[in-house]
């Protein structure tokens, strides 16, 4: 696992769309060979969409032959709600860029089979040829995706109730009140994420410090779900300063002295 620290929130923005851009320029998509990107929502990507869009902007990353998988969505929130993770993908990142439509796959929370819905995104994922990139972030939890503390580890897309954790930290987008964030959610599980060819999980504030220190300076844990990604071959695990205070210090030092490797990543 590569840990890459980096000074502020707005760097890690700055790397992670980065490296994004580099993996599809890399990859030469075109007609009949499209990038498969996994998408996260929450506040910590949103720096990265918001470069993403600007570099798209700029003319240096195209998402025509780009096709993306979400990681969640609430269950029973319509579709236009503005805390959906549809309309937060739409508003955010998708309309500002030239992807289309039906390249963009979201579960469906809304769907009347709750458990055919996951069924068809796992079938779609493997119609699409695996995921190249999964983006990721965590709760506080360690959760990754909805993935709560407890979940299998060899868990598949399903439906999860939210921890009560979870619920709180989600409040702030509900108007601060527990009681109007949906209990339940769509999520991918952790061996749809382990299966894609390489995750990049991004980790910001002090909040999530304990969660990082727990994802990669104890076991694999399913209390700490994202611990999981320490038996994938390629997880890149970005955070901040801040986000570092439960390391060790001769874990810090060690990921920093590395910090040149790092840079040569996203270069072109
Ligand atoms: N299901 C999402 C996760 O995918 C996300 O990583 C997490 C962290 O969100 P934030 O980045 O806002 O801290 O929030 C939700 O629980």
């Amino acid at each position: 696992m590569r840990l890459i620290i980096l000074d502020e929130v707005s760097n890690v923005a700055e790397w992670s769309a980065r490296y994004v851009l580099k993996k599809i320029n890399d990859f030469k998509p075109g007609p009949g060979k499209y990038f498969v990107l996994g998408l996260p929502t929450g506040g910590t990507p949103l720096g990265m969409y918001k470069k993403l869009i600007e570099f798209h902007k700029q003319g240096k990353v195209s998402f025509k032959y780009v096709k993306t998988f979400n990681m969640d969505e609430y269950v029973a929130l319509p579709r236009d709600h503005p805390e959906s993770y549809h309309y937060y993908m739409w508003h955010n990142f998708f309309s500002h860029i030239d992807i289309s439509p039906e390249n963009v796959h979201i579960l469906d929370g809304n769907a009347p089979d709750l458990h055919a819905e996951c069924v068809r995104y796992e079938e779609d994922i493997k119609a699409a040829g695996g995921i190249h990139l999964f983006v990721g972030g965590i709760g506080p939890d360690g959760h990754i995706a909805f993935n709560e503390p407890g979940s299998s580890l060899a868990s598949r897309t399903r439906l999860k109730t939210l921890a009560q954790e979870t619920l709180e930290a989600n409040a702030r987008f509900f108007d601060n009140d527990i009681r109007k964030v949906p209990k339940e959610a769509l999520t991918v599980g952790v061996q749809t994420v382990m299966e894609a060819q390489e995750v990049m999980i991004l980790v910001t504030g002090s909040h999530k410090a304990l969660a990082l220190s727990k994802a990669i300076e104890e076991g694999v844990n399913h209390m700490w779900t994202v611990s999981a990604f320490q038996m994938h071959p390629c997880t890149i695990m970005i955070c901040d300063e801040d986000a570092t205070q439960e390391l060790r210090v001769k874990t810090v030092k060690y990921f920093k002295a590395l910090s040149s490797v790092h840079q040569k990543m996203i270069q072109d």
